[in-house]
């Protein structure tokens, strides 16, 4: 028997189907033989066979997965060949990427992470072209599909958010789920990221002595506005664009709307980008963006709006860095991805490595849902290309 899931999907739970079980002994057979280093012409009888690469055992480890497992680089690149899923993840939550970097087999690695890139790549191609229309699905191990306020726009500007301090005097604006669930949309701990941010795009600046031109992309906490205003010289122009009314409400508590140089627009930035309001600015000095639930097909699509923004080859852009990072792999996939859409954006990134490693989880996330749990932030900082 099958069931229908989102019209897209079947779910096939007949496990006496005999094709099922024939393609699960193939699955079972291919593993075993990667793990029992038999000889790749055995492997590539199996897959000739029939045997599926997205089978995945009972521990959810697939054909690459036992690839990476006996660190065979041959093998790695057959299977990626084949066709082999860059990004299924075991019972642990590993991807193969995972188990190579945690062998320090950096071929094994590299091999899986290009992989990445390219499906990437391909899938952005095709969600630009009309023959597929609907936006990437690229993340869905990501994201999942995922219409709560975590993950979808809409649902997140119409949920209450909250400003706290935790049992550790860390500030923290967050939303609560309809499972109870407690999610950071800013937390204090990123401070020092978004402290290392402004230094990296203001300190050595041509113009700061003379006041910037900022534009800062999504308030939250204000962190990195506060940052931005207590530069030496605060900005010339400092504009904010922010559309939750909770956060909105906030900055005007805090006095934002009534600060020398601030100019606020209410909404979100695909809004604002082409609008009068943001042109009358003219261009800017220093570009931030640092936005929530949002995939990074828009943070793409922000980033084919900085040439028109930047006002020189000495402006910066500068975003938060946060995809993918509760994994190594899929992290190194979308640092590597935005560089590359960067280039052809025409701005060139440079990264510098911030490490976060010294907090414990306990302090950092108390009841809160991790999303950052990497030792190291990659920290961009991408000028527009001279041409
Ligand atoms: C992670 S917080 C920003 C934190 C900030 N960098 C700081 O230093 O405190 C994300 C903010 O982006 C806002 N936001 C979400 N979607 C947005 C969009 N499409 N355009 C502009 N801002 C958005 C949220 O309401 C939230 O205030």
């Amino acid at each position: 028997m099958s069931e229908t899931f989102e019209d897209d999907f079947e779910i096939i739970d007949d496990i006496d189907d005999p094709e099922i079980i024939a393609l699960t002994e193939l699955g079972t057979t291919l593993i075993q033989a990667i793990l029992e280093k038999e000889p790749i012409s055995n492997v590539q009888d199996l897959i000739d066979a029939g045997a599926p690469l997205w089978y995945q055992d009972d521990d959810g480890t697939s054909a690459l997965h036992a690839a990476a497992y006996v660190e065979n680089e041959q093998l790695v690149k057959l299977l990626i060949e084949e066709g082999a899923v860059w990004n299924a993840v075991d019972n642990l939550q590993n991807t193969a990427g995972d188990i190579a970097l945690s062998l320090n087999n950096v071929a094994c690695y590299n091999l899986i992470r290009d992989a990445g890139i390219r499906s990437e790549l391909l899938l952005t191609l095709l969600s630009q072209t009309s023959l597929n229309p609907t936006p990437s699905e690229s993340s869905l191990v990501l994201r999942g599909l995922d219409n709560s306020a975590v993950a979808s726009t809409d649902a997140f500007l119409s949920s209450k958010l909250r400003y706290t301090q935790d049992s550790h005097g860390q500030d923290i604006c967050s939303l609560v789920l309809d499972d109870g669930q407690e999610v950071g949309v800013m937390m204090g701990w990123e401070r020092e990221i978004m402290q290392k941010t402004v230094e990296k795009l203001c300190i050595d600046h041509e113009k700061k002595d003379q006041g910037l031109k900022v534009l800062n992309v999504g308030f939250g906490l204000g962190i990195i506005d506060n940052l931005f205003q207590n530069l030496s010289t605060p900005p010339a122009l400092h504009v904010i664009v922010e559309p939750h009314r909770d956060v909105l409400a906030h900055m005007k508590e805090q006095g934002w709307y009534d600060k020398k140089g601030v100019s606020i627009l209410e909404g979100k930035w695909q809004d604002c980008i082409a609008s009068e309001a943001l042109q009358g600015f003219g261009k800017f000095d220093v570009i931030y963006t640092d936005t929530f639930s949002e995939n990074y097909s828009e943070l793409h699509k922000f980033f084919k709006h900085l040439r028109e923004l930047l006002a020189s080859p000495e402006s910066r852009f500068s975003f938060f860095n946060g995809l993918g990072a509760t994994n190594a792999l899929f992290y190194d996939v979308y640092t590597r991805l935005s560089e590359l859409h960067l280039a052809d954006a025409g701005a060139d990134v440079v990264w510098s490595d911030v490490d976060v490693s010294a907090q414990n989880d306990e302090e950092r996330w108390g009841e809160t849902r991790k999303y950052f749990s990497l030792p190291i932030y990659r920290l961009p900082i991408a000028k527009p290309r001279q041409i």
